[in-house]
């Protein structure tokens, strides 16, 4: 592959390469905006010159509005057309730049809000998958938060924690690619390969049988509760404990100056914690999450780099953090960056796709597009942000209210964290639901509020404030997810994006007035997203018009005869057409189309 080292050192970290149809975008751009023009002349040609009659009338307008809005659209899709790009990082060359000792520490916050919808053994799956990673271990802590403030899902992590004393060196030893436990036992590489296999499995299954007989159970029985540390642990759910309205609880699972695995390496930290809810404090959902997790997270590692993962979502590659060092241990690539951001990608997707699940343009072909310019949006999970960039611009840092929440504090790890009452008491007062009242956590630090899409919210502000993002897709896909399975949870989860959407719409930092003012085509990139609900109008009506105007006998489209067909045979064709040479050229066949 041809491509352009962006460093300065050799060997080279990453490459990017434009994407060669760009100028056949920019001039199908022209023509196709003419023809755009022409099809608007015509309808308000026919609803002056033929609108006496009140149903032609009617229909010309449905009609010009469908149109105006489908342009609109087109015209926001065409930021992403205008300097996609494509991406390689190299890891093998990391160790000749950057030596181990020299990698930033990392926290993985991982969020889960309900035991019965997301299973804590699917959680714990998600959490063991990131804790093997290929990454000094010392260096690396997982935070899980649980806005469904569940001991269940407490007493699976401090099984996992167990487990992971085995997992961990066992993937070490065999250079498992596949480090979800459960995937990598459902797949056929676990039964042939190592004899030592089956003894893992089995303790993993016993773990299995032992979450899922609690969460069946309903509640941790006392024959589950094996020490003193956890029978406290377990005191804080008392009778008027509701998922609602229930005090903070933090618990360190695992420490890496105190807990080593069965060979007698280093563990991961694991912490798990349910923040304060009360119902008369706003929680926020997963912004006010994610920003307790930052703040905990802060306060007992504070480490440079942050990865942000939702609990459906686990690791399929354990070099995925290097992949991410390549850009941030760049000088060419390091300088205002926010976050890599990876694509989502889901598990059980049928070969075809025909329902188009695997929502290929909105996390491949848009993402290609904006990293070209400002860099892809986030998307809530699969993202590794750098901690200073949730507190200001690049050029100006906003201090957080106290010393221990800022992104340079340097922790004191002397000290383990369960014998540092100072420690853990603050953290306690971080994660409280009045912390932020009076704070700028939300508006102008940590994950904002303001939409039921804090993460589009979060990545279009911190574009706007001057930073940038990268695209990050290698060939094994990084992270894998679960999509909605049911129609329901489908449409529940589209109503909320579409409402979330909107909110931006209509605020004042709406992309098409503010966001093209700071930021031209990015800001026009995100306008595409921020309008995608009002799609709904031409398509309901298009899918009704036809029908009507046939029964009334009225024409809406030209006749074969008429010159008008063969600009919307353009149209048509042009359209499709484009979209599916995107498709093709991004690695879909045919049949996926
Ligand atoms: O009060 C809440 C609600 C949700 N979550 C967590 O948020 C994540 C995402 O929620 P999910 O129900 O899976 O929503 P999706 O629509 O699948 O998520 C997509 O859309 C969200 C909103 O834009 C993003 O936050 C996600 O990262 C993105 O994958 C999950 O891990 C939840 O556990 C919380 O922690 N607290
Ligand atoms: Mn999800």
């Amino acid at each position: 592959m041809r491509g352009k080292s962006s460093g300065t050192e050799i060997p080279p970290l990453n490459t990017t390469e434009p994407i060669r149809r760009t100028a056949l975008n920019r001039v199908f751009a022209v023509v196709y905006t003419c023809a755009i023009f022409a099809l608007l002349y015509h309808h308000v040609e026919t609803l002056t010159i033929r609108g006496r009659n009140p149903l032609v009338l009617v229909v010309s307008f449905c009609l010009l509005l469908s149109d105006v809005i489908l342009a609109l659209m087109w015209a926001t899709t065409q930021a992403f057309r205008m300097r996609p790009i494509h991406r390689r990082e190299f890891p093998g060359n990391l160790q000749k730049v950057v030596r181990p000792r020299e990698f930033p520490a990392l926290d993985v916050l991982i969020c889960t809000a309900d035991p019965y919808k997301e299973p804590p053994l699917s959680v714990v799956n998600t959490a063991l998958s990131v804790m093997a990673y290929d990454y000094p271990t010392e260096k690396l802590s997982v935070y899980v938060s649980d806005d469904g403030g569940s001991a269940l899902t407490l007493f699976a992590f401090m099984e996992a924690a167990k487990f992971a004393a085995h997992w961990l060196p066992f993937c070490r030893k065999f250079n498992l690619m596949e480090r979800n436990p459960h995937a990598y036992f459902s797949s056929s590489s676990s039964t042939s390969t190592h004899a030592c296999c089956s003894e893992i499995k089995m303790m993993y299954e016993r773990m299995k049988v032992k979450v899922e007989h609690v969460v069946e159970s309903g509640k941790v029985g006392d024959e589950n509760i094996t020490g003193d540390r956890e029978r406290e642990a377990f005191s804080k759910w008392t009778d008027d404990f509701t998922r609602h309205e229930h005090p903070t609880v933090i618990q360190v699972l695992l420490e890496t100056s105190k807990d080593r695995d069965i060979t007698g390496h280093f563990m991961p930290n694991l912490v798990y914690i349910s923040r304060e809810k009360s119902k008369t404090s706003p929680h926020r959902f997963k912004a006010g999450a994610l920003n307790v997790l930052l703040r905990v997270s802060a306060i007992m590692t504070n480490a440079p780099m942050v990865l942000t993962l939702d609990c459906d979502m686990s690791s399929n590659d354990p070099q995925t953090p290097l992949r991410v060092l390549c850009y941030i241990s760049d000088p060419a690539t390091r300088p205002n960056l926010s976050f890599v951001q990876f694509p989502q990608r889901f598990r059980g997707l049928s070969k075809n796709d025909i329902y188009a699940s695997e929502f290929k343009r909105l996390f491949l072909i848009n993402f290609l597009g904006m990293d070209g310019l400002k860099g892809p949006n986030y998307v809530g999970t699969g993202a590794f942000f750098c901690r200073r960039s949730l507190f200001g611009s690049p050029s100006t840092l906003i201090s957080p209210e106290i010393p221990q929440l800022h992104p340079n504090h340097v922790v004191d790890k002397d000290k383990p964290i369960h014998e540092s009452p100072a420690m853990l008491s603050l953290a306690h007062h971080v994660a409280g639901c009045n912390y932020e009242n009076q704070t700028k956590w939300g508006s102008k630090m940590g994950i904002r509020y303001g939409s039921l899409v804090e993460d589009y919210y979060t990545g279009y502000l911190l574009h706007c404030e001057g930073w940038r993002s990268i695209f990050c897709n290698p060939d094994r896909p990084a992270f894998y997810g679960d999509a909605p399975t049911t129609l329901v949870d489908l449409l529940n989860q589209h109503k909320r994006w579409a409402i979330g959407l909107l909110e931006v719409a209509f605020s004042r930092y709406c992309p098409i007035t503010f966001g093209i003012r700071t930021m031209g085509l990015t800001g026009l990139a995100y306008a595409h997203y921020s309008f995608w609900p009002i799609w709904s109008i031409p398509i309901m009506l298009y899918a009704f018009l036809p029908q009507l105007a046939l029964a009334s006998g009225i024409s809406i489209f030209p006749k074969i005869s008429e010159p008008g067909f063969l600009l919307y045979l353009f149209l048509f064709l042009g359209a499709y057409g484009q979209d599916c040479l995107d498709f093709l050229l991004e690695g879909d066949d045919l049949r996926q189309r």
